[in-house]
C-alpha cells in the first residue's frame, strides 16, 4: 500500500480546507508585492508596477484545478454499442502542474489508459482530468494516482493504468541542479495490476518495456 493511499481515499483530497478563510485579491496581491521587495526589487517602476495583479491573474489559470471536481467531468458516458472489451489509451498527455514544496513547474506528460467494462467515456475527457489534478499544487505520486482513482471510481472499468513522466524544475533550476531527469511515476488499478499480460500490453502500447 502506497503511503497515498490513505489521503486518496476521496478523489479531491487537497482542496481547501473549509475553515480556511480565502485571502481577497488584494490581500494576494500585496503578498506578491511583498515577495518582489524581498528580492530586493522596487515593486513601484514601471514594469513591476503590474505585476502583483498579473501573477495573482497567472494563478488563478495555473491553480485552476481546483474548480473541477473530476466526477463531473467523467459523468457523460456512453454505453457501448459493440462490446470493446481492449485497452483504451490516451498516449502522450502533456501537462503543466507545481510541486508543493517549491511551487516550481512539474512539466510532464501522462498516458492515461483504462479497460471498459460496458461504458465508455469521450476521450476528452480522459486530458481534462489530467489537467483538473495537475493544475494545482502537487507532488507525482499524488497527482498520478489521483488521475487512476478517479477513473476507477467513476466509470468502474474492469482496470486503469496511468504512467507520468516528468522533468521537475526545482531539481534543474535550483537546488541539485541535475537537467533532462525525468522522474517516472505508475499507477495500475485492476486487470493492469493483476494482469501481467494486460500491463505488458499497456507498457508495449505507450513504447515502454514493461
Ligand atoms: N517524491 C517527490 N518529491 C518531490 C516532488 N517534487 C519535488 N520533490 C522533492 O521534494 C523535496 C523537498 O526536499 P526538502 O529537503 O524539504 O527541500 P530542499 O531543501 O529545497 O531540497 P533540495 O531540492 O534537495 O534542495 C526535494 O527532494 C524535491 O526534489 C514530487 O513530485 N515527488
Ligand atoms: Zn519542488
Amino acid at each position: 500500500m502506497s503511503p497515498y493511499d490513505n489521503a486518496l481515499a476521496k478523489p479531491q483530497s487537497n482542496v481547501l480546507p473549509a475553515a480556511h478563510r480565502k485571502p481577497t485579491r488584494e490581500q494576494a496581491e500585496r503578498a506578491v508585492r511583498t515577495l518582489i521587495e524581498w528580492i530586493g526589487e522596487d515593486p513601484d517602476r514601471e514594469g513591476l508596477a503590474d505585476t502583483p495583479a498579473r501573477v495573482v491573474r497567472s494563478y488563478e489559470e495555473l491553480f485552476g484545478g481546483y474548480l473541477y471536481d473530476p466526477a463531473d467531468i467523467l459523468a457523460r458516458t456512453f454505453e457501448e454499442v459493440e462490446a470493446y472489451d481492449e485497452i483504451v489509451l490516451l498516449k502522450g498527455v502533456r501537462f503543466e502542474s507545481f510541486c508543493e514544496h517549491h511551487m516550481l513547474p512539474i512539466i510532464g506528460t501522462a498516458h492515461v489508459a483504462y479497460f471498459p467494462r460496458d461504458r465508455v467515456v469521450g476521450i476528452s475527457k480522459l486530458a481534462r482530468v489530467v489537467d483538473a489534478y495537475a493544475r494545482r499544487m502537487q507532488i507525482q505520486e499524488r497527482l498520478t494516482a489521483q488521475i487512476a482513482n478517479a477513473i476507477q471510481d467513476v466509470l468502474d472499468p474492469v482496470g486503469v493504468a496511468v504512467v507520468i513522466e516528468s522533468e521537475h524544475h526545482c531539481m534543474s533550476t535550483r537546488g541539485v541542479h541535475k537537467h533532462d531527469v525525468g522522474m517516472v511515476t505508475t499507477r495500475m488499478l485492476g486487470c493492469f495490476k493483476d494482469d501481467a499480460e494486460r500491463r505488458r500490453e499497456f507498457f508495449q502500447l505507450i513504447g515502454h518495456r514493461g
